[in-house]
């Protein structure tokens, strides 16, 4: 998986590369990178390119500033709208090599009324320390307004690399279609805010020895994180191979939400998959009649992996079916108002605090908030260390939903997710994320790699479909669980191993 660096990390490597470097390497090696990058964005002959370049006041404008002048050497038409600032020595060398070239300096107003063919956004990188406002803020909108690619150097400027957010209050960042990142790729850049304003993002490590670079405790999820998990099936095997699945839910009026969680573990591969209603139970689901359908009251929850919360309200009956499968040995997943029982009732959290067995929990930003006591603001302020503090508090793996979804172990490991996007945003998705969640864990995947791996192929079942047409307007949850079946096929072809 890919690692993520805080910008704390990134300064720490950042100066010890340096101290065995000539002085402003790294500058010129993150302009010449982003020149290399423009070159590939721009659309015909460099020569007939017209490039504008935003040169801030800090080293992100010396970035900028380096790959002004490899441009301009190139043959591009290059304008730098430059800012007055640090007195870096490496900035200042970058000042005279951008002005010795044939870049044209020119003032904010001449953005106005040119077709550029590609923005290099240096204005602000990993330095930013207050909002952008003002004259700041006019020019980002200005950019935002071109419908011409933009190019991010590190960071768009005006997002935190840390947390993805705007910096704020009443602040504003660029949306860039592409970020050249330096050093080591950035959480923000995935998560909250950043999928919006990064758009594409590329690593330059800048030739930097990987001895520099500490041991990543953030990662972005891929296959190779969770594919070790995944088992090709034998020829001698039964349902009974496969785990049982039950899903704690149902209260009266709210049948939908554990029915879509039972389909979508059934079509990940669960054995057998019970469908246990808190109100009224159905005789079956006719839609999928493999589902078996039981009243919630007396069932043995020991006997396989819960899932539990799905439509299960908030009675008083609904607090003691939970309490009865957070005391099952197996594997548990906590889902909706699952989380919501936990967070009102303390018993509760006490109880899943003390299991032994792999515990899941899978809020979104409100029920997250709920359980820290907090406001949906303050979560999203800062999505890592919240999914962080929730998964330490209630020793359980956190899967903290939403775009660039966070997933934290008890151990202050991170991974956030890079697949899925607004298609998503449709009630009941999250019902067959759980399901999900609940099938791999039936079939013997461990707490976090089931974590990972149901998170990564619900985001990807997504992609693909919305590839195809399916949205992202319209998509329904129910579409996604054919294609998560897909998903998990060609993973298990690809990497399974032999049982
Ligand atoms: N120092 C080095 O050797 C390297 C630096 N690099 C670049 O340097 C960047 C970091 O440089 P800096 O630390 O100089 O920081 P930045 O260039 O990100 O910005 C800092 C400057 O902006 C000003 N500033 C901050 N917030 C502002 C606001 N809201 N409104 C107006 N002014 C504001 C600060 O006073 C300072 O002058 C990285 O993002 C990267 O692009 C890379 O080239 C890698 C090597
Ligand atoms: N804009 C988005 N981009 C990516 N994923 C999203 C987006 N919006 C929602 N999702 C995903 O969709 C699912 C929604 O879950 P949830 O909010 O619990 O819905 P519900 O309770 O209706 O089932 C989560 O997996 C979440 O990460
Ligand atoms: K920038």
């Amino acid at each position: 998986m890919q690692p993520l660096y805080t910008v704390t990390q990134i300064r720490q490597i950042e100066t010890e590369s340096a101290r065995r470097l000539s002085e402003g390497a790294l500058m010129q090696r993150a302009g010449q990178a982003s020149a290399n990058a423009a070159l590939d964005l721009l659309p015909f002959a460099t020569s007939r390119a017209s490039v504008l370049v935003l040169a801030g006041p800090g080293n992100n404008g010396g970035d900028a500033l380096e790959a002004a002048a490899h441009l301009a050497h190139a043959g591009a038409q290059v304008a730098v709208v430059y800012f007055e600032g640090g007195s870096a020595p490496e900035r200042a060398r970058a000042v005279e090599r951008a002005h010795a070239s044939p870049a044209r300096f020119v003032a904010e107003d001449a953005i106005a009324g040119v077709e550029w063919h590609l923005v290099i956004d240096g204005l602000f990188g990993i330095g930013l320390t207050r909002p952008i406002t003002g004259p700041f803020a006019a020019l980002v909108a200005a950019l935002n307004a071109l419908t011409c690619p933009i190019l991010a150097l590190d960071v768009p400027s005006g997002l935190d690399a840390d947390t993805g957010c705007i910096v704020g209050p009443a602040g504003c960042a660029v949306r860039a279609t592409h970020t050249l990142t330096f050093i080591g790729d950035k959480p923000g850049l995935h998560t909250c805010d950043g999928r919006d304003h990064a758009g594409t993002v590329n690593v330059a490590h800048l030739d930097i020895d990987a001895a520099h670079y500490p041991a990543a405790t953030i990662h972005l999820n891929g296959v190779d994180g969770f594919a070790q998990a995944a088992v090709a099936r034998p020829q001698n095997s039964h349902k009974g191979s496969y785990g049982i699945v039950s899903v704690l839910g149902g209260a009266p009026g709210m049948t939908g939400a554990p029915i879509l969680a039972g389909r979508a573990a059934l079509h990940a591969g669960a054995g057998r998959v019970f469908l246990c209603f808190a109100g009224p139970a159905l005789q079956c689901d006719p839609g999928q009649p493999e589902l078996m359908c039981r009243a919630a009251h007396g069932f043995d929850f020991a006997t396989g992996v819960t899932v539990a919360g799905p439509g299960l309200g908030g009675s008083d009956e609904a607090a003691h079916l939970l309490e009865q499968a957070i005391a099952s040995p197996q594997p548990l997943v906590v889902d909706a108002d699952g989380l919501n029982l936990v967070a009102a009732r303390s018993g509760l959290a006490a109880r899943l605090r003390g299991r032994k067995a792999a515990t899941l929990l899978t809020p979104h930003p409100l029920e997250a908030a709920r359980l820290l006591a907090t406001s949906i603001g303050a979560i999203q302020r800062d999505r890592l260390d919240s999914a962080r503090r929730l998964a330490a508090a209630l020793h359980a793996i956190v899967v903290l939903k939403g775009t660039g979804t966070v997933i934290a172990a008890p151990g202050g490991a991170i991974v956030i997710n890079p697949t899925g996007n607004p298609a998503l945003a449709t009630a009941g998705t999250g019902d067959v994320l759980a399901g999900l969640c609940g099938a791999l864990l039936a079939q013997g995947w461990p707490g976090w790699e089931a974590a990972l791996g149901a998170v990564w192929l619900h985001g990807m079942a997504a992609d693909v479909l919305v590839a195809d047409g399916i949205g992202p307007v319209g998509l329904t949850a129910g579409e996604l669980v054919p294609a998560i079946r897909t998903a998990l096929n060609r993973l298990v072809a690809r990497h399974g191993r032999r049982a």
